[in-house]
């Protein structure tokens, strides 16, 4: 129930003939203690299913809001294991799907199969670890098969067709289409053919493809979700939430449809 709690959700989406809508948060910016109670709202907004990145030390793909939100995080404490243990304290009342996002050092570090199986016991669907290329994956992949737990796969702006293809065959979850060159955070435009790539991407991959990094207007979400299934949204909602802006949240989640 797992992995297919994603399907599903995405599967609803597309039946009602709306877009997916991920944020993506830093689990433990705002305090740990307040982490469910984010989830739940980011969830009644309307999200589709919910990113959670692990904080990290050295987070090589991310730009400098989601930076600063892992350097909260972990001065106020946060780790692997608290908060999967804070999640899992509301994994039966949870209806929205959620993802975990991290490197491959803290899943190594607290041991793949460990890792994988507490992550099921939190009741967690999926994993992106960016950090991870397609040729490594057999690290990862028969942990996460046993658990029943999606790997989700990201393609890169400058991915080859071969590669490209590779991807979408082996794609489970989502399809994480990266929009631009480079890390996380907002941007005003995006490069121009970037609806070409997307909907090529659709065509080839086995399941939903949403767009991410750089989203961060309402504008953004309607534009790039004409052409796939939807998007993931990280720096924006983070900064939103540091700032106790919930209407913005709201208001950005409501786009989707
Ligand atoms: O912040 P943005 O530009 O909206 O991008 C999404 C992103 O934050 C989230 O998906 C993410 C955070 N860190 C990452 C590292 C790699 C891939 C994805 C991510």
């Amino acid at each position: 129930m797992t992995k297919a709690k994603l399907d599903t959700a995405f599967q609803t989406v597309a039946d009602a003939g709306e877009k997916a809508f991920v944020p993506y948060i830093m689990a433990g910016d705002g305090g740990l203690s307040g982490l469910n109670e984010r989830i739940r709202f980011l969830a009644d907004c309307g999200a589709t299913a919910i990113e959670l990145g692990l904080p990290f030390s050295d987070p090589v793909a991310d730009g400098p809001t989601i930076q600063a939100a892992g350097i909260r995080a972990l001065e106020a404490g946060t780790t692997v294991q608290t908060v999967l243990d804070e999640v899992a304290k509301e994994k039966a009342s949870r209806t929205v799907p959620l993802v975990i996002m991290t490197y491959l050092n803290p899943v190594f570090a607290y041991g793949v199969e460990a890792f994988a199986s507490a992550c099921a016991e939190a009741g967690i669907s999926g994993l992106i670890l960016p950090d991870l290329p397609l040729e490594e994956e057999g690290m990862v992949t028969e942990a996460l098969k046993k658990q029943d737990i999606a790997l989700i796969r990201l393609v890169a702006l400058t991915s080859t067709p071969a590669r490209i293809q590779a991807l979408a065959e082996r794609a489970e979850g989502f399809l994480y289409a990266v929009t631009v060159a480079g890390t996380t955070g907002e941007r005003a435009s995006f490069v121009d053919q970037l609806g070409t790539h997307l909907k090529a991407l659709t065509e080839v991959s086995k399941a939903p493809v949403l767009a991410g990094f750089g989203v961060s207007t309402p504008e953004h979400v309607r534009e790039l979700s004409q052409y796939c299934d939807g998007v993931v949204v990280g720096s924006k909602i983070v900064d939103a939430l540091h700032q106790g802006n919930r209407q913005q949240v709201k208001d950005l989640i409501a786009s989707r449809k």
